[in-house]
């Protein structure tokens, strides 16, 4: 059993591994996306990791579609854009503005039909934009569960349905949907916010395998943490604003880094990317490998959160 074909093992699973990396060097290489010139709108680019990719996608040579619910906000990200000196090395584009909020499915439609009288057409759609949610289950109203999977889960669903056809028209697209680590795994006091993204998760990989045969592509990037306002912007179980910086957020990811991972995966076309440390990536195996322990630690987080929020 040592010698296959008269080699040995060893050099010939070398072989084969060193192969396979070669493989994968020039498949990314063949594929690498030029965003030059490249339409791509953005939602929820007023602020944190919304606000960074426009700074990436903009350095690319990409025309920018900044989509939010204020003017004002968007139109300052513009002016910053603007003003930004690139040496001329790369064309740069002062980008458009598409004002509407998310949760109107209505809304949404009118806003795709101007995102695409911008520039005819689409090239990358990254549904960037959401909202996260703190509470207790027993605590919290139904409507906003409802309002969380609205901006969510049906938002990006309304928009990416709205832009698909024309994609489709021209057999060639990218849509990006930023998930989050709890879209592959729930943790406790996150309810309306990780069944939104798991949502998301589901479907976008139904997604991926209806367009795949008109050469379009679907990339789901799921985040740990990300330094940004977004758990001073939760929402709580009965719809206020939850208002405090976690200390999880605000020791979590650079947003810029995370930004630019979002570009490298439209250059390479990465189809499901998983931005978070070891324990979170763990979380995400041991959910699948050993659910009886998964579940035990998360009963065991959900009593001393409750704990810490009683003291
Ligand atoms: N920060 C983190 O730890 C993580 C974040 N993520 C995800 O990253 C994405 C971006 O969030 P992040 O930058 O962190 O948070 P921010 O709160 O900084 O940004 C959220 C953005 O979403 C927009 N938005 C919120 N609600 C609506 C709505 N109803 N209609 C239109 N736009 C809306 C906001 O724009 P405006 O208010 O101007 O309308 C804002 O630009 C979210 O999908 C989030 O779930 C994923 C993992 C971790
Ligand atoms: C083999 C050993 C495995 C050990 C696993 C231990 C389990 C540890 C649990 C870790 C949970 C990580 C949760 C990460 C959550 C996260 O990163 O969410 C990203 C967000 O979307 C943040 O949103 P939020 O509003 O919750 O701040």
């Amino acid at each position: 059993m040592e010698r296959v074909l008269g080699l040995g093992v060893g050099p010939l699973a070398a072989g084969t591994v060193g192969l396979l990396i070669l493989l994968k060097v020039i498949q990314r290489l063949r594929h690498k996306q030029n965003l030059q010139d490249k339409v791509v709108v953005i939602t929820g680019a007023s602020s944190g990791l919304g606000k960074e990719c426009a700074r990436v996608f903009h350095a690319a040579g990409a025309r920018l579609i900044l989509c939010g619910r204020d003017q004002k906000r968007l139109q300052e990200v513009v002016e910053e854009l603007r003003n930004i000196n690139n040496n001329g090395k790369i064309q740069t584009y002062i980008p458009c503005t598409v004002t509407f909020d998310l949760s109107s499915t209505s809304l949404v439609s009118s806003a795709a039909k101007e995102i695409l009288k911008c520039h005819g057409h689409v090239d990358v759609l990254i549904n960037n934009a959401g909202i996260s949610y703190r509470g207790n289950i027993l605590d919290t109203h139904v409507s906003v569960q409802r309002d969380v999977m609205e901006t969510n889960y049906f938002g990006p669903v309304a928009l990416t349905q709205a832009i698909l056809p024309s994609m489709v028209d021209r057999r060639s697209g990218h849509i990006v949907v930023i998930s989050s680590v709890q879209g592959k795994i729930s943790i406790p006091y996150r309810s309306a916010y990780a069944a939104s993204k798991h949502a998301t998760q589901a479907y976008f990989d139904c997604l991926r395998a209806e367009v795949d045969r008109f050469g379009l592509q679907v990339s789901v990037i799921s985040p740990g943490y990300i330094r940004t306002n977004l758990s001073i912007n939760a929402v709580t179980g009965d719809g206020s604003q939850y208002g405090v910086m976690d200390k999880t957020t605000a020791k979590g990811w650079d947003p810029v880094d995370v930004a630019r991972a979002v570009l490298n995966a439209v250059c390479h076309r990465q189809k499901d990317v998983v931005l978070a440390g070891p324990l979170p990536t763990a979380a995400v195996y041991l959910r699948t490998l050993w659910p009886a322990l998964y579940f035990r630690l998360m009963a065991s987080r959900a009593v001393k959160e409750q704990r810490v929020k009683e003291e």
